[in-house]
């Protein structure tokens, strides 16, 4: 079974006919030289020259404001027509082995039924989707013969037993958990990072983090084994985490979508001892970029950061193992291959053509994979000296990310968020409660000696599922402006036409002025929106804004014509009371006349027609002629 799985996650990996990245993959060599980076940098001097404009551009822009300026951004899901997502594998359990204790259980699989949903894209709101991964026991705990105190009874949840035989145990609920026998390709598949990186495609901001106490396995969820990466192992090695199978899909993605240009660029930063490291662009003296504040973007970012552009997914690749091979590694007692930094690498997806109602338009996605640094206590790592510094500085951070992750998630508080207190916060203040999209995922380990941090992991989770963020798409502001434009007229003909339907007026009224004028805002074609010089652009703005002050002239003389309908409709249907009135005093009088013994039938219920009075005298003839 394990095996069976194992091939299927090989396929992934498998180059396909008909994908010319695979095939140019193949063409060259599977190891990457020794530096990847710079082999991206010197491919051609076109690209160099792109590459330094671009870098250089980035640094200009960011002078005067911040990562995109002019981005205009458009509310959530409603506003845009997004592919058929996934959803968030909801309240799954990744069954392990161990579980049942029954060799045949269904270690590394998923219960597909039971998938549910708990992010609605269409809601303004979405709480931050949570997973845990618990970690296989390792070789010291094997040889300690340490305790496994974590139970998994499916449906999202973890129970963590008590050390003592009173102690009652704790239940945990998730998103998703993924036991010790998932597979990364099971991380890959139910996450929910295949979501985040659609809506990244589609413009929206993402964040995929992973938190947790040292050794618990962070690193290897996102990369895989230490040293995989920068062995320049095969793209294809089932060992990968989720930033090279993200890649993958991510191209896999943008192949999907040959109507629409992407432009990639990749940025790879540490945060060590509260200093920013450009981790592709170190230099010698490590010197630490600053963290600003935009006014524009109401958000931070890092200055003069190296950007790369990434054509090929070898240039992700190589921005990962170049980026893995600068950050900071030490040892210590409990992991001989530990995190020394948080580090953020970010591919931004710049989407140049979409179609959105006829108009092309510009997005700015990104994903952001954040890799934290472990939370230690210091006594079971041994550290001193430049360990116990780096410890000291990652506890710190790690305590100011908790304090906001508690204020956030409490809702009854609106107080003071303290993400300046940290680089770390500010740099993750956007994913945590602004308008991106967030995965974080919980890694614990499954020991007896672990207990107590794996609780105050799960715990930290916990309020981290209360977050609520609300997703907007990132777009440039003139296409922003077009397309809200586009939707007014939208909205506006809409209303136009049900306010003509509601007063029967028909094509006569106005000589139809609503098709005449909608002849004269010319229709875009896509892809021609950037070729349009600035002056068209004004004058096709200045175009729907005539139409849609026209519309609303028009909308508000249909409303008070109806408005005029319905006071005479109301006058109309008060004078036929009266009338009937009367009809009822006449019939009173006529059935008290022994001449006329018969009742008018009006307002017959139930007949096709009522208030049609009939006379019945003619019917009731025959009575008096008897
Ligand atoms: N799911 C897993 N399957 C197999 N091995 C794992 C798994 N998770 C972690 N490991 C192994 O455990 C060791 C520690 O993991 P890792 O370095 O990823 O921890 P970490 O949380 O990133 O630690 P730190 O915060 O100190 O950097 C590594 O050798 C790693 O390969």
């Amino acid at each position: 079974m394990v095996e069976a799985m194992a091939l299927t996650n090989l396929s992934l990996f498998r180059p396909k006919k008909t994908d010319m990245v695979y095939r140019q993959r193949q063409a060259t060599p599977l190891k990457a030289p020794p530096s990847a980076l710079s082999k991206i940098l010197s491919r051609s001097a076109e690209t160099l020259v792109a590459t330094t404009r671009c870098g250089k551009e980035i640094k200009t822009r960011k002078a005067r404001s911040t990562e995109q300026p002019g981005e205009s951004t458009v509310k959530g899901a409603r506003s845009l027509v997004l592919p058929s997502l996934g959803k968030w594998g909801d309240e799954d359990s990744l069954k392990s082995r161990s579980r049942n204790g029954s060799g045949s259980s269904r270690a590394g699989s998923v219960d597909r039924s039971t998938q549910g949903s708990t992010a609605n894209l269409n809601a303004d709101e979405d709480n931050i989707n949570v997973v845990v991964r618990v970690r296989p026991v390792n070789d010291k705990e094997r040889s300690l013969r340490e305790r496994h105190m974590l139970e998994f009874p499916g449906k999202g949840q973890i129970i963590c037993h008590g050390t003592t035989p009173g102690q009652k145990p704790k239940l945990f609920s998730y998103n998703v958990v993924f036991e010790p026998a998932a597979t990364q390709e099971d991380v890959l598949e139910y996450s929910g990072i295949k979501r985040l990186l659609e809506m990244a495609v589609e413009g929206f901001s993402c964040t995929a983090f992973c938190y947790g106490q040292t050794g618990s396995g962070k690193t290897h969820t996102l990369t895989g084994p230490p040293g995989l990466v920068e062995s320049g192992a095969s793209p294809y090695s089932e060992d990968h985490g989720l930033v090279v199978r993200s890649f993958v899909y991510l191209f896999q993605l943008l192949q999907d979508r040959p109507d629409c240009h992407y432009i990639l660029k990749a940025s790879f930063l540490e945060i060590y001892n509260e200093k920013v490291i450009d981790l592709l662009n170190p230099g010698n003296s490590r010197k630490p970029l600053q963290v600003r504040w935009s006014k524009e973007s109401r958000s931070f970012y890092v200055e003069n950061l190296f950007m790369v552009d990434c054509e090929q997914l070898d240039d992700l690749f190589a921005v990962l193992e170049e980026g893995t091979r600068n950050r900071a590694v030490g040892a210590h007692a409990m992991n001989a291959h530990s995190s020394r930094s948080h580090t953020v690498l970010s591919v931004r997806v710049r989407g140049l053509v979409r179609e959105q109602r006829g108009v092309a338009c510009a997005t700015h996605g990104k994903i952001n994979f954040v890799d934290l640094a472990g939370s230690e206590v210091t006594k079971r790592t041994n550290s001193t000296g430049k360990t116990l510094e780096e410890a000291n500085n990652i506890n710190r951070s790690l305590m100011v990310l908790g304090y906001c992750i508690a204020q956030l998630s409490d809702g009854r508080k609106k107080g003071h968020i303290p993400y300046r207190d940290s680089k770390l916060t500010k740099l993750l203040a956007d994913s945590l409660a602004g308008n991106g999209v967030t995965l974080m995922i919980a890694c614990i380990a499954p020991t007896k000696s672990n207990l107590s941090e794996t609780i105050n992991t799960l715990r930290y989770a916990a309020r981290a599922k209360k977050i609520k963020s609300k997703p907007v798409v990132k777009m440039d502001a003139r296409d922003a402006l077009i397309l809200s434009l586009k939707r007014e007229v939208e909205a506006l003909q809409a209303e136009n036409h049900h306010l003509r339907a509601a007063i029967h007026v028909h094509s006569d009224y106005n000589v139809d002025s609503l098709s005449q004028r909608n002849r004269g805002t010319p229709s875009i074609e896509t892809n021609k929106l950037y070729q349009l010089p600035q002056t068209e652009l004004v004058e096709l703005v200045q175009l729907h804004m005539a139409e849609n002050s026209a519309l609303r002239q028009e909308n508000t003389e249909l409303f008070v014509t109806r408005d005029q309908l319905l006071r005479d409709q109301e006058l109309l249907s008060r004078e036929n009371e009266r009338l009937l009135k009367k009809l009822e005093d006449v019939n009173s009088v006529c059935t008290r006349s022994p001449i006329i013994p018969a009742r008018p039938a009006y307002s017959d219920v139930g007949s096709n027609e009522a208030n049609i009075w009939t006379n019945t005298i003619s019917s009731s003839n025959s009575v008096i002629s008897s």
